[in-house]
């Protein structure tokens, strides 16, 4: 792999230390890091080289699941990597100081100009940073360049339309990665071998077997304190727009001549291309929009979502969205994709359940027998996992069919967390997982007409209560149908 500097803007922030140092400590453990690096942390806070490596080992010590593990020698060399600069990132002037911090160290360590650049900051940002990165001579490099962002990638069709006309004013289009964390979770990334390495699923994986597709994502947690952030974009803009459409392109994409990142990302593009999309005066049939009203958590007493710190009484913010999709293509016409996520659930879990159709249900009907349906179930998270549920006979009840689940658990402790899985991509110029920006713009034309309704207020805000599994017309929107959640 490339040596390269990595330039971290919002480095005392809490993602850096949350996610981003204890993976790349990850990497540099199981040697997936360059042989020459360079970490460069950015952040108006005054601290020095010292005071920053202390920062990451301490974040290492709460936040990496290997820490304990570690070899001493191992932490020392890791954070020698470790810079830092107090820049505040809408003063031109001082990426200057930036430039010739990294250009000393590339001297130093005798490696090229690569140089990948993460904005772990407010969105705000990323316009003003490409554009010094640029103006600084902090992108005019011989090697390559790469600049990482994190959603959200705009709040709605127009915005994100002008943040990639601003960005690729400073860099092209293919050395802008987008990350969805959901890319990075590694049942998601499974997903293709699933469906393409194994015959048995791929011949499956039509309208001709498969009743309905149900995707999940749903959450324990309150709003916490993330109020100002949250009740301006709610679930339908921090999940619905992002990782529930992602999950849905992973699940239907058709499978590509080649494994690549290009013929991959062609694939994920047409099943947005032919995702019907909603009229504003359909979305009260095809969408629940809901929101969590107090209710016992694990025996806890929890409050209502308007009753939360920070949140108005009168917020009408959705904390629960389920919706029905249709892919109008030749192979998922008339098969319903459900998709449902929500805070203050009664369980955390993310998955993806298929529903394959259930021909010979009259054959055992005559027995006064029932079939359950055969499900494949692919458990993203907190447990990751595949289930199938099968029908087979019961000698201990009259020899009568029952459904019965056979279940594969990866092992979570030798899961790589999502973070690392993408940096790993990231450093390497894989693309693969990454969101590419015309994923974003179909993703938030879909979106439009559900967010314009909601604005308007047309369709109910349906209250659930907190450890439920949201809201009754959830259940109803899959019963219309003659199915349910599962
Ligand atoms: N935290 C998480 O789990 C997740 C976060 N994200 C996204 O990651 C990004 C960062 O989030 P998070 O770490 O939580 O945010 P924090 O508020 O914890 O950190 C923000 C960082 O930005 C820096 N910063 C703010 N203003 C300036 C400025 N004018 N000049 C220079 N640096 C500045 C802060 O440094 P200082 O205070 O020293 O100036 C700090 O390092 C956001 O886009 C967020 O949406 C995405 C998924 C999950
Ligand atoms: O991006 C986000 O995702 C988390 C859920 O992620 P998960 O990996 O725990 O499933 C969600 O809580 C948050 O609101 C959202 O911004």
């Amino acid at each position: 792999m490339d040596s390269l500097t990595f330039v971290l803007f919002g480095a005392t922030g809490d993602l850096a230390k949350r996610k981003i140092f204890p993976s790349l400590f990850h990497l540099f453990l199981d040697g997936k890091m360059p042989k020459s690096f360079t970490i460069i942390g950015l952040g108006r806070r005054e601290w020095s080289d010292q005071t920053f490596q202390m920062h990451v080992e301490k974040s290492l010590q709460t936040f990496s699941k290997r820490s304990e593990n570690g070899d001493a020698s191992k932490v020392r060399e890791f954070l020698s990597a470790f810079r830092y600069s107090s820049l505040d990132v809408t003063d031109h002037d001082g990426y200057k100081q930036v430039l010739g911090m990294v250009q000393k160290r590339e001297e130093e360590l005798g490696i090229p100009e690569n140089r990948l650049f993460y904005l772990s900051v407010a969105p705000e940002f990323f316009d003003v940073i490409s554009q010094n990165i640029k103006e600084s001579g902090l992108g005019s490099i011989k090697g390559w360049k790469r600049l990482v962002i994190e959603k959200p990638f705009g709040h709605d069709l127009k915005s994100a339309q002008e943040l990639i006309a601003k960005l690729s004013n400073a860099f092209e289009v293919d050395e802008i990665y987008l990350i969805d964390h959901y890319l990075g979770k590694p049942m998601v990334q499974n997903m293709e071998s699933i469906k393409f390495a194994n015959p048995m699923f791929q011949s499956l994986w039509n309208n001709k077997h498969i009743a309905n597709v149900q995707i999940t994502a749903s959450e324990t947690v309150g709003v916490e304190e993330r109020a100002g952030y949250y009740d301006q974009v709610g679930a339908i803009r921090d999940m619905v727009q992002n990782h529930m459409l992602q999950l849905v392109m992973m699940t239907a994409m058709q499978q590509p001549t080649r494994i690549g990142a290009n013929e991959i990302r062609n694939k994920k593009i047409k099943v947005m291309e032919f995702l019907r999309p909603l009229q504003k005066d359909e979305v009260v049939r095809d969408v629940v929009r809901g929101q969590y009203e107090k209710g016992y958590m694990n025996g806890e007493l929890v409050p209502a979502y308007t009753d939360e710190p920070s949140i108005e009484g009168t917020s009408m913010n959705d904390t629960f969205i389920a919706a029905r999709l249709w892919i109008d293509d030749p192979f998922w016409s008339g098969v319903p994709f459900y998709i449902r996520t929500g805070k203050r659930m009664k369980e955390k879990s993310t998955r993806i359940v298929i529903e394959f159709k259930n021909p010979i249900k009259d054959l055992y009907q005559e027995k006064n027998e029932e079939t359950a349906p055969n499900l494949l179930i692919i458990e993203i998270g907190p447990n990751e996992g595949i289930s199938i549920q099968f029908n087979s006979k019961n000698p201990l009840n009259h020899g009568k069919n029952e459904p019965v689940t056979g279940r594969f658990l990866a092992n979570k402790k030798s899961m790589p967390e999502a973070y690392e899985l993408l940096l790993s991509d990231a450093l390497h110029g894989d693309s693969t997982f990454f969101v590419q920006w015309k994923e974003v713009e179909l993703s938030w034309k879909w979106a439009e007409p559900i967010l314009e309704a909601f604005e308007e207020n047309n369709l109910p805000l349906h209250l659930y209560q907190s450890g439920s599994m949201g809201p009754e017309a959830s259940e109803q929107l899959l019963q219309e149908d003659g199915f349910k959640w599962w």
